[in-house]
């Protein structure tokens, strides 16, 4: 694929000592502009491994406005759009040839998916305010801000960094602060050229020793086919609002039967009371635990009256504590009739 916003990207890369695998932007027919393994890549290969230096992490573009505190308050999703939007306007940024290449991605998203619109309506304005009533007026730079980023311009970078970042802490050893602490981002140069598949398998995190965030692939890869990554377990409801696309035959996939459970539950106000009425879902391979349990209740509820169901809830609680997995042969025959009904509806 020639392109040379891609090629001034590809220097760019060299410039700052990023050597990258054998791979090479190409145009796919299947999901759009990808990268191609230019050599076989066998399991174990690193996919990429972008120096730490080159993340776009909240630090940096916290560094682009002096450190300032009131900026570094941002919400990190925010501070990293803002600084993308900052060094598009500028137009001269040491950026530019990143900034090009995820560019591209925009005008395809926008042609392609009438999703995005849903995206951005979602999108929150506050942060923009946010960031320039708070970018210190001494220094001008508020103004200058005010006049360079409008609100598409903004939008844009939001998008950029919903779609193309990656989570830092997600191995083992940060397992731990994930709980009290939020993921951080950082959008990743040349990583984020990589397309996903739900059936990718990659081992990514960042690696002390050569000091960049790393991504090996679990599976090996013929040279001239399209090497993917696995932006996560999702399903193509959560693809498509946050990413703009769908993948066939996604295993991730499931219906949410919330809405017809509801309806079921209000005509059985004892069931209701006990049960907590969401999260409700069916896959092709799989009916949700939630799911099945919910349906043993209501089963039991609908053959007896409330006092007989207060009396069975406590069999019904020792299948939620995994002490027994049903709670008597009759009625696990009927709780399978009626989810095959159901979802035969
Ligand atoms: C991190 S970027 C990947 C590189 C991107 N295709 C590009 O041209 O720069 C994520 C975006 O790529 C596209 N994408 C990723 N995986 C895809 C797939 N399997 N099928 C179609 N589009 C995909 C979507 O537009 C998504 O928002």
């Amino acid at each position: 694929m020639a392109d040379a916003a891609w090629t001034s990207f590809e220097a760019w890369l060299a410039e700052r000592r990023f050597e990258h695998p054998p791979l090479r932007l190409a145009e796919f027919a299947e999901t759009g502009r990808g990268l191609m393994a230019t050599e076989d890549l066998e399991v174990g290969d690193a996919v990429v491994k972008v120096p730490a230096r080159l993340l776009l992490t909240q630090q940096r573009t916290t560094r682009l406005f002096g450190g300032s505190k009131a900026i570094a308050g941002l919400k990190q999703h925010a501070s990293i759009s803002l600084f993308l939007a900052w060094h598009a306007a500028l137009g001269y940024s040491e950026w530019a040839p990143y900034i090009d290449t995820a560019s591209k991605q925009r005008r395809n998203m926008e042609a392609d998916h009438a999703s995005v619109q849903d995206a951005l309506a979602t999108v929150d304005s506050e942060p923009l305010s946010a960031a320039l009533s708070l970018a210190p007026s001494t220094t001008g730079l508020q103004e200058r801000a005010q006049a360079l980023i409008t609100k598409n311009l903004f939008v844009w970078a939001w998008l950029v960094v919903n779609t193309r970042c990656i989570t830092l802490n997600t191995d083992a050893s940060a397992a731990q602060s994930l709980l009290d602490k939020q993921p951080r981002i950082a959008l990743a140069p040349f990583l984020d050229c990589l397309n996903h598949t739900p059936i990718s398998r990659i081992q990514a995190g960042l690696d002390r020793a050569d000091r960049a965030y790393v991504i090996r692939t679990l599976v090996a890869y013929p040279k001239g086919s399209q090497v993917f990554i696995n932006y996560g377990p999702h399903d193509n409801a959560f693809l498509l609002s946050e990413y703009g696309f769908v993948v066939s035959e996604n295993p991730y996939n499931h219906v949410c039967l919330d809405a017809e459970m509801d309806c079921i539950l209000q005509r059985m106000p004892s069931a209701k009371s006990i049960l907590v009425a969401e999260d409700y879902t069916v896959s092709r391979d799989d009916i949700g635990y939630r799911f099945l349990n919910a349906m043993r209740l209501m089963v039991a509820a609908s053959r007896t009256d409330d006092r007989g169901l207060l009396m069975l809830v406590p069999s019904w609680r020792k299948i939620l504590n995994g002490e027994t997995s049903h709670m008597s042969e009759d009625l696990e025959a009927l709780v399978i009739t009626n989810v095959q009904r159901l979802l035969q509806e």
